[in-house]
């Protein structure tokens, strides 16, 4: 039987940190934290994501503002609003949910905010920064992966290691950091040709392409751990829907360990969120004192 990671109680131990570190902060006469949450538009799932985003952040003692704009705000309006946040000292974090609406370039909104605000880790400095191994914020979901491989892998050293999925904001910077631990690392997608066999050499399969049930059991080695970062809404037959990840669960009882879905990878990524928020806080202050 396969271990389940518990990637809700995971979230709980960082965000005890989180608030721990927020409480500490305040005691030495600074302000709290503050997170800039920016929401272009209604898609219906990024609604949920940002509501408990600001939630987390009531809960740990982070100050979030809420910056919601209408579907078709022009490009300009949302570079001027980040423009703002930027030098908004108040302001120690910005993240702007993606996917944004068609009409606007992420690649030119996400490159305007401030690296050193750039709690999502998606800024191309920050993103060079984690593939040269030289610090700065690290994306939030992949961040949480390797958080999660910590609680059941104590070495990655020379372990195969396999991403299915090639995103700017998942596959890629999970495989840098995957490689910064000496992994094997084989970047896979969709197209990949003889994915299974690929698949079947890992100790460790990281599932980020978005296709619900993609990774079945005869594709899983005896013992190899498993993240599924899939989040997909499907119908459940019964006039409602559910979630299902990227990894077919009951088919993979006989690897090591596997994160569930919901409850494994999603909540560490909002954990994540916030424990990147105080990081950037703290290295404003220090910045300052510098
Ligand atoms: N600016 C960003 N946009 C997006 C990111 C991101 O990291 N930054 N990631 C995803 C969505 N995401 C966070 O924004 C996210 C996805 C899922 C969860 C989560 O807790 N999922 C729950 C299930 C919740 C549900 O859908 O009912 C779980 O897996 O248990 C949190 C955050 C894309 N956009």
């Amino acid at each position: 039987m396969a271990q389940l990671i518990d990637g809700r109680a995971l979230a709980r131990g960082l965000d005890e940190e989180t608030r721990i570190g927020v409480a500490e902060r305040l005691g030495r006469g600074h302000e709290a934290p503050g997170l800039a949450v920016v929401l272009v538009g209604e898609d219906p799932a990024s609604e949920v994501y940002v509501a408990h985003k600001i939630r987390a952040c009531a809960r740990v003692g982070i100050t979030s503002y809420e910056h919601r704009l209408p579907e078709n705000t022009p490009q300009d309006a949302l570079l001027t609003l980040i423009a703002r946040l930027n030098i908004d000292p108040t302001v120690h974090g910005i993240l702007v949910q993606v996917p944004l609406p068609r009409h606007i370039d992420a690649g030119v909104i996400l490159g305007s905010i401030d690296p050193a605000k750039d709690v999502d880790g998606f800024h191309p400095v920050n993103v060079g920064r984690l593939s040269t191994g030289t610090g700065g914020l690290v994306p939030c979901t992949p961040l949480g992966v390797m958080k999660l491989l910590d609680t059941v892998i104590d070495d990655l050293t020379g372990l195969n290691a396999v991403v299915i999925g090639k995103s700017n904001i998942v596959g890629k910077p999970i495989a840098m950091l995957l490689l910064e631990r000496e992994a094997t690392v084989t970047v896979t997608h969709i197209e990949t040709r003889g994915l299974p066999e690929i698949a079947r050499q890992a100790d460790i399969i990281v599932a980020a392409a978005g296709s619900p049930r993609l990774v079945k059991g005869f594709w899983v080695k005896e013992g190899a751990v498993l993240i599924d970062v899939g989040i997909t809404r499907v119908p459940n037959g019964a006039g409602g829907e559910h979630l299902v990840g990227d990894i077919a669960f009951n088919e993979v009882q006989h690897a090591k360990a596997v994160t569930p879905v919901p409850g494994g990878v999603g909540p560490m990524t909002i954990a994540c969120l916030l424990s990147n928020t105080l990081k950037a806080a703290r290295n404003a202050e220090e910045a300052h004192h510098a």
